[in-house]
């Protein structure tokens, strides 16, 4: 496709799958692996890809943000199984897809040990990508609306570049999303791998920490303990919000397109808010 004013298409054929993927342990249909799968988000997909009894999904998780018990009911599961794995070191194993959401997203949680957090976008994605070649599999990475920044544009499209600031407090998640992204142009036009990129905003919903951080679960266990909203300044920004079962079911159906963005138009407007609580 053409994106952002540049030609990301390849003429190179996609890489085939290594011949231990017509080994006779291999029986289901599609074995696919997710990054991150004991997240947020990820536990969520972990259930959509459950509910197709073809599929056989491996979850690798370094449970930094990420818990066990989001995937409770499918441990011991025939078709799941769950690796204590971090991805920023080489994993060897046979896959038809990768769903690459591993990366801390709150922005307490990814500012807490900011080079880990870069490195896991870089060495992580880089690694994931590294394995896609290896095995013919497509990719999907979860990027992220930060990648944007401080957007001088509203709402934002896949073709704006965004307004990022390389230095701030906010780059490792922001600058390695945006390397990740790069990275994964870069295999698709150099070997033909099969990519997507889902740029997901602000994402709510069950099994969000309550400790959290993000605006959403704040707002709610402040309203439950009777405690004023806690509004960071300035006080005049907005954000786009999704529900975390539109954002799977998006994920899972991706199209065609190399890129995707999640930009469910329910903005809040955090004075409304106020003016509510
Ligand atoms: O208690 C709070 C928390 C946050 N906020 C404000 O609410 C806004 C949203 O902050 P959040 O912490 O929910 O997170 P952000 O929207 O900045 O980033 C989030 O959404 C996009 C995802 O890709 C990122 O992974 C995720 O971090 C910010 O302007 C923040 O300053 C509050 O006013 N009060």
């Amino acid at each position: 496709m053409s994106a952002n004013g540049t030609d990301n298409s390849t003429s190179k054929k996609p890489p085939s799958p290594s011949p231990l993927r017509f080994s006779k342990f291999f029986q289901s249909n599609m074995r696919i692996l997710v990054t991150g799968g004991a997240g947020f988000i990820g536990s969520h997909l972990v259930d959509k890809l459950m509910e197709n009894e073809k599929n056989e999904v491996i979850v690798v998780d370094n449970y930094f943000t990420g818990t066990k018990d989001n995937l409770k009911k499918w441990i011991g599961h025939p078709r799941f199984e769950l690796i204590r794995h971090d991805v920023t070191e080489p994993l060897l194993i046979e896959v038809d897809q990768i769903y690459h959401l591993a990366c801390p997203a709150s922005p307490i949680f990814y500012k807490y040990n900011p080079v880990k957090t870069i490195k896991t976008n870089v060495i992580g994605t880089l690694n994931m990508l590294g394995l896609a070649k290896r095995v013919g599999a497509r990719i999907l990475l979860t990027s992220t609306s930060e990648v944007y920044g401080d957007p001088l544009e509203h709402p934002q499209t896949e073709s704006y570049w965004g307004n990022v600031n390389p230095i701030g407090v906010r780059s490792c998640y922001d600058e390695g999303k945006r390397v990740a992204e790069t990275l994964m142009f870069d295999y698709h036009r150099q070997h033909g791998i099969e990519i997507r990129i889902a740029r997901i905003f602000n994402t709510y919903g069950p099994r969000m920490n309550i400790d959290d951080g993000r605006v959403v679960s704040n707002f709610i266990a402040q309203a439950l303990r009777n405690e004023p909203l806690t509004v960071q300044l300035p006080g005049t920004q907005t954000r786009s919000f999704c529900y975390v079962s539109d954002m799977v079911r998006c994920s899972n159906s991706c199209s065609k397109s190399n890129y995707f963005t999640y930009e469910c138009h329910l903005i809040l407007i955090f004075f409304v808010l106020i003016n509510q609580g």
